[in-house]
């Protein structure tokens, strides 16, 4: 069936709600047509609406039916090129979906607001592998709910302690949950106290104290898990194989080397260091902080990172608990290996060539292959018999790489899901261009100063820059490469040469997890003025938009310290003259980083060029660090650096002509 035919060609409403639509015209333009995978969504996702439904619940309430007898939950697939707008082609049918069955239900228990009813129970999650997306995610979730009143929380690890304190130690007793014995939780959103964007923190209120309504929430995996089951859960997992479990763990971190983006993602079960690592105290757990019987939606967002074989467990894990919590017990169950992701690449980057090699085993040598995999202590077999998993909820996946694995698990246990995917998926958007640079062998940090300097002198040539009469902004440039090191040493060899930049590896201590100031100038912030807007201002239009009752649900000195509404939006002035703002040499032009920045994250328009400066240890690596720059449509470019001649060139050569398939 050719899903294609017949797609909307306009955001409307209907089908979507009046609100929705003003607020998409907001984030993006007035003109702005919904790109090839929204207008799949729309037609295939968007429970419609109809006129007279949001003003006349009461006709609407007599269709609606509990969750146990609702019809089968729906499963989608939403694929597509990068910066192909899947964040909006999935947020909206969901939003939808909330705002309509929030009337419907308020129809049918009027007398009881659903939001005092609800407290920390969201109807919707979105799950995201780093925090810095999970931030983006739900700034853009934000944008869009404005007008239909939704209330969307981002839960990072941010302002939380990693380790208790003394005296919660000692409240808790050994092995003891905090909740029980030190008082009641509850737990509270603090949205102004802190300057960031609606970051979760627990605070300990007298019974009685309203918990807060939310209805989506957005956070990494290892995150939700911890509100879920409280921090702490999964020590049980890691202690449960003793001291010689953990030696083991260690050894095997150790063994990942600063190759790994291990702390990039908030994966779990975690390693735990020094004093946490030791056994007793690495007994304290937190009391739960979220409940998940009211979740209808659950968004995986780069569904093949968090199907993978670092985050799947934690994945699934709280899959299964959302499935026994809306009382449809969803068993967790052991993936046979054929559906499992491969394990990452280990010490150094498997050339391409090999992935070839990889294929043509089988799924018997495979089992060994895990099995001896470090990480991988035991290789169990899963069930012969493979039962689809019906979730109670809607689940909707989302990425612009579907590997075959992943293909192939979702095609066992999702039989019924419905694959929506753009012509271009696997393939570079078609805005994008693509540059050799010949590396000569020689210093390698030196070209890739020299192409810098190109690309402002290209700038410069075009009349923007730092000057007076400057037409506009100069280009900022993103550089990945492979090894937290190299970042390190790019940073340091670039800063001598008088170029100012932001070295950025997973374990940076600039990576603050409480806020995404370290992206500054370099992501695009949703709404029309984004790009000019400092992130500071992420958190202020959400807290303009709650409802009196909700501001009453603020803690006095959060209260104290939110912005009035008359004051929303906070514009901050900026102190820089534009001269210097514009300036490479003043201000940091250049983001280094490493692929735990390629997924998901919507870099600004200013980001022009991405240079990949060593080999991409894949092609899906590669399409998702070339496809933070031209996005949207907007041209941008990819410059790969490789030794295109003489001895040691193979590699590149075969690179070259795998980028050159990727060209839509
Ligand atoms: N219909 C549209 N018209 C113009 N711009 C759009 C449209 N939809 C989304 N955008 C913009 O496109 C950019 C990329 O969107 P988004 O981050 O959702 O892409 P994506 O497909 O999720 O990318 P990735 O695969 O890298 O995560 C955003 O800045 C977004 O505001």
């Amino acid at each position: 069936m050719d899903l294609g035919n017949d797609l909307p060609t306009n955001f409307t409403s209907p089908p979507l709600l009046p609100g929705l639509v003003n607020c998409v015209f907001d984030v993006l333009d007035k003109l702005a047509t919904p790109t090839k995978i929204q207008a799949l969504s729309l037609k295939y996702l968007v429970e419609p609406w109809t006129a007279g439904q949001e003003n006349t619940p009461e006709e609407d309430s007599m269709a609606v039916s509990t969750v146990a007898d609702r019809q089968p939950y729906k499963e989608y697939l939403l694929a597509s090129e990068t910066g192909s707008g899947k964040s909006i082609a999935y947020l909206l049918p969901m939003l939808q979906a909330l705002k309509v069955s929030e009337v419907r239900r308020l129809a049918e228990n009027a007398a009881t607001p659903i939001a005092s009813k609800r407290g920390l129970n969201p109807r919707a999650l979105v799950l995201a592998p780093t925090h810095e997306l999970a931030r983006q995610l739900s700034a853009t979730a934000k944008a869009l709910v404005h007008e239909v009143k939704l209330r969307v929380l981002c839960a990072s690890r941010a302002n939380l302690p990693t380790r208790p304190g003394a005296e919660e130690r000692a409240a808790a007793g050994k092995g003891g949950r905090r909740g029980s014995s030190a008082g009641r939780m509850k737990a509270l959103m603090s949205f102004a106290d802190d300057g960031e964007m609606g970051e979760f923190e627990v605070k300990e209120t007298g019974p009685g104290t309203p918990a807060f309504p939310v209805d989506v929430v957005v956070g990494t995996p290892m995150k939700l898990m911890e509100m879920v089951r409280g921090r702490g859960w999964d020590r049980d997992v890691e202690f449960a194989g003793g001291p010689a479990a953990i030696y083991e763990m260690e050894k095997r971190e150790e063994a990942k080397g600063d190759l790994s983006d291990a702390d990039s993602k908030d994966k779990g079960p975690k390693r735990r260091r020094g004093r946490d690592s030791i056994p007793g105290v690495g007994e304290w757990r937190s009391s739960p902080e979220m409940g998940l019987s009211q979740v209808e939606w659950v968004i995986v967002d780069e569904a093949d990172v968090l199907f993978d074989s670092d985050f799947q467990e934690t994945t699934r894990m709280l899959l299964a608990d959302i499935a026994k919590a809306r009382g449809h017990e969803v068993p967790f169950i052991t993936l046979p290996i054929g559906l499992l992701a491969p394990a990452p690449p280990k010490a150094e980057p498997v050339p391409l060539s090999s992935r070839a090699k990889e294929k043509a085993k089988t799924a018997e040598e495979q089992e060994t292959a895990i099995a001896k995999a470090p990480g991988k202590a035991v290789a169990k077999r899963g069930p012969s018999v493979i039962t689809p998993l019906n979730y109670p909820f809607n689940l909707l996946l989302t990425s612009a790489s579907v590997p075959n694995w992943l293909s192939k698990y979702l095609n066992a246990y999702h039989p019924s899901l419905l694959r929506l995917v753009s012509p271009n998926l696997h393939h570079l958007p078609k805005s994008l261009k693509t540059e050799w640079v010949n590396w000569s062998g020689g210093n390698k940090s030196a070209d890739i100063e020299r192409r810098l300097r190109k690309v402002w002198a290209a700038d410069a040539a075009d009349g923007l820059g730092p000057g007076p009469e400057s037409l506009g902004d100069m280009s900022k440039v993103l550089i990945f490469c492979n090894k937290n090191s190299h970042v390190e040493d790019l940073g340091t060899f670039l800063e001598e040469k008088g170029i100012k930049n932001i070295p950025l590896s997973a374990k940076s201590d600039t990576r603050k997890r409480g806020n995404s100031k370290h992206l500054e100038g370099f992501i695009r912030l949703p709404g029309r003025q984004a790009t000019e807007q400092p992130l500071d201002d992420w958190s202020s239009s959400w807290v303009a938009d709650e409802d009196a009752e909700e501001e009453e649900m603020l803690s006095v000195k959060a209260k104290a310290k939110a912005a009035p509404r008359a004051l929303v939006p906070i514009v901050k002035q900026n102190i820089e003259p534009p001269a210097v703002k514009n300036d490479p040499m003043n201000v940091p032009h250049v983001m280094i980083t490493t692929s735990f920045l390629s997924r998901g994250l919507d870099f600004s328009p200013n980001v022009k060029h991405v240079f990949i400066v060593d080999d991409p240890r894949s092609m899906v690596d590669f399409l998702h660090r070339a496809g933070r720059t031209g996005r949207a449509g907007e041209n941008g470019k990819v410059v790969i650096f490789g030794k295109m001649a003489g001895r040691g060139s193979q590699q590149s050569q075969r690179i070259k002509k795998q980028v050159k398939a990727l060209v839509a």
